[in-house]
C-alpha cells in the first residue's frame, strides 16, 4: 500500500483533463459489436478501461494498440463481432461496477456458461436488478450468496425488462447494449424516478454514433427495436468532467487553473459541476480551448446529488472550506460504489478539521476557515483519494495518505499531474 505525504501547496497551471472513462467504457463495447474494424483515439489505460478491454477479449474481441507512450493516453483498434463468443470463460472486472454491468448481458449473447469475478467492493455491490431479470428470461445463474463470482448460461429474449431508476443506472446501460441485437423488439421500462440519467444518454449517444436506434420516452421507457447492427466507429474521447471537477476545486481553493480537453457542450452529466460551484461563488472562465477557474470564497447551498454522484467527495471538500451550510441530498447510493462514500468523506475529511455529518441519504457539511492536516485513508477508493489530494493544499500541515494508488482505477496519472499542478507528493514509509 502506498502512503504519500502531501504537502500544503499551492496548484496553479493548465491541465490536460484525461479521456472520460465512461465515454471510454461504451465506446470500446460499441465497436466490439461491430463488424469491422473500429477505432478509438485518446483512450487511458486504467484498471477500470482495461477490465473492460480484457472482458471484451475474453468475448471474442480482438484489441491492438497503435502509438501507445506509456504514461500518455493511446489509439486503439477494436475488430468487433455482433455475436461475441467465448473465448476465455472467466472474466475478471477487478473493481469495476461499469464493466460488470456493460459485460453480463453481452455475454449472454455467446449462451454462455460465463463466470464473472472482480475484486474489492465489486464483490458485494449489487446485481440484484439482472438476478430478477434472469429468473424471469428462463437464464440459470449461481453467485456466492448473491455475491461475485456470478456464472450464467443461458439468453435473453426480446421482450419487456422492468428496471428501478434508483439503484444504479448501469444496469439500463447495459441492457441497451444488448436488445438492439436481439431478434426482436424490447423495451426498458424504469420504475422508479431515474437518477444519473447523465449516464443513459451517453449511452444512448454512443448507440447513435454506432448507427443502433434507442427511442427514449421521457425516461421512464426506452423502445429498442430488435435485429439492428452496430457500425465501425472512429472516434477520440473527450475529456472527464468527473475528473475535471477534483481541479476545477483545486483550483477555486487555491489560485486558479486551468483545464484542456473540455466539451463545453458535453453531455456528460458531471458537467453539472459548473452549475453547481457558480452556485456557490465560484468563477469560471471558458476560453476557446480551455476551461479555468479564479481563486474565490465560495458559499454553503443545497446539493442534489441524484444526477451527478460521482461529484459528491470533491465537492465535500469545496463546501467543507466555503462559508455557511452545505447540505448534500439524495446521495444514498454513494453507499454503493467502491466504499461507502457518504462514511468514507465525512470520516476522512473530519480528522483533517473538516466538520461533516453523515446523514443517511447525504451529508451535512459546516465550512470552517482551514483544515489542519492529519492521517487518512482512501479507503481504496480513487475518488476519495483524489478528494484528499485536494482538501491537502488547504491544510496547514501534511496530510498522509494511505492507500493512495486507488486512483490506478481511474486516473493512473493523477498525482504526476498534481505534482505538474505544483502539488508536493512524495512517498513516505509510516514505519
Ligand atoms: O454508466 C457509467 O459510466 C457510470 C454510472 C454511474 O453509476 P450509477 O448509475 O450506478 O450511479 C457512475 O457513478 C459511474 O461512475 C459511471
Ligand atoms: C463508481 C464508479 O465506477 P464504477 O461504478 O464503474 O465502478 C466511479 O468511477 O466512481
Amino acid at each position: 500500500m502506498t502512503c504519500l505525504r502531501l504537502q500544503p501547496s499551492t496548484l496553479t497551471g493548465e491541465i490536460r483533463i484525461p479521456p472520460s472513462k465512461s465515454i471510454s467504457h461504451r465506446a470500446v463495447i460499441c465497436a466490439a459489436l461491430a463488424e469491422g474494424i473500429s477505432s478509438i483515439d485518446n483512450l487511458v489505460f486504467s484498471e477500470d478501461i482495461s477490465a473492460t478491454l480484457d472482458g471484451l477479449v475474453s468475448l471474442g474481441t480482438t484489441v491492438g494498440e497503435v502509438s501507445v507512450n506509456p504514461g500518455e493516453p493511446g489509439a486503439l483498434w477494436l475488430e468487433g463481432n455482433p455475436k461475441l463468443q467465448i473465448a476465455q470463460e472467466t472474466i475478471n472486472c477487478r473493481e469495476s461496477g461499469s464493466t460488470l454491468r456493460f459485460l453480463i448481458p453481452l455475454a449472454t449473447l455467446t449462451g454462455g456458461p460465463v463466470t464473472f469475478t472482480g475484486a474489492g467492493k465489486l464483490v458485494e455491490r449489487p446485481l440484484d436488478a439482472y438476478y430478477e431479470l434472469f429468473q424471469l428470461h428462463g437464464i440459470e445463474y449461481q453467485t456466492r450468496n448473491g455475491y461475485l463470482p456470478l456464472t450464467i448460461k443461458g439468453r435473453f429474449s426480446p421482450g419487456e425488462y422492468k428496471l428501478k431508476g434508483n439503484v444504479s443506472s448501469q444496469f439500463i446501460t447495459g441492457l441497451m447494449f444488448l436488445l438492439p441485437l436481439l431478434d426482436g423488439d424490447s423495451r426498458i421500462v424504469i420504475t422508479t424516478e431515474l437518477e444519473s440519467r447523465g449516464y443513459v444518454d451517453l449511452t444512448i449517444d454512443a448507440l447513435e454514433k454506432s448507427g443502433i436506434t434507442v427511442q427514449n420516452n421521457a425516461y421512464r421507457e426506452f423502445f429498442i427495436p430488435g435485429k439492428q447492427r452496430y457500425k465501425a466507429i472512429n472516434c477520440r474521447i473527450e475529456g472527464d468532467y468527473s475528473q475535471a471537477a477534483f481541479w476545477l476545486v483545486a483550483g477555486t481553493l487555491g489560485s486558479g487553473l486551468k483545464c484542456l480537453d473540455i466539451n463545453a457542450q458535453s453531455l456528460q452529466g458531471d458537467r453539472m459541476i459548473l452549475d453547481i460551484m457558480l452556485a456557490m461563488g465560484a468563477r469560471i472562465v471558458w476560453t476557446d480551448d480551455s476551461l479555468g477557474v479564479l481563486s474565490a470564497q465560495t458559499v454553503g447551498t443545497v446539493i442534489d446529488a441524484g444526477q451527478c454522484p460521482d461529484l459528491v467527495p470533491v465537492l465535500a471538500v469545496l463546501a467543507s472550506l466555503s462559508k455557511g451550510t452545505t447540505r448534500i441530498i439524495n446521495a444514498g447510493r454513494l453507499r454503493i460504489k467502491e466504499s461507502d462514500r457518504l462514511k468514507a468523506t465525512a470520516s476522512e475529511l473530519n480528522k483533517l478539521g473538516a466538520r461533516i455529518q453523515e446523514l443517511q441519504e447525504g451529508l451535512l457539511i459546516e465550512g470552517v476557515e482551514t483544515l489542519h492536516g492529519g492521517t487518512v485513508d482512501s479507503w481504496n477508493d480513487h475518488r476519495i483519494a483524489m478528494a484528499m489530494a485536494v482538501a491537502s493544499i488547504r491544510c496547514t500541515e501534511p496530510v498522509f495518505l494511505t492507500g493512495a494508488e486507488a486512483v490506478k482505477k481511474s486516473y493512473p496519472h493523477f498525482w504526476q499531474d498534481f505534482c505538474k499542478l505544483g502539488g508536493r507528493a512524495d512517498e513516505w514509509n509510516m514505519g
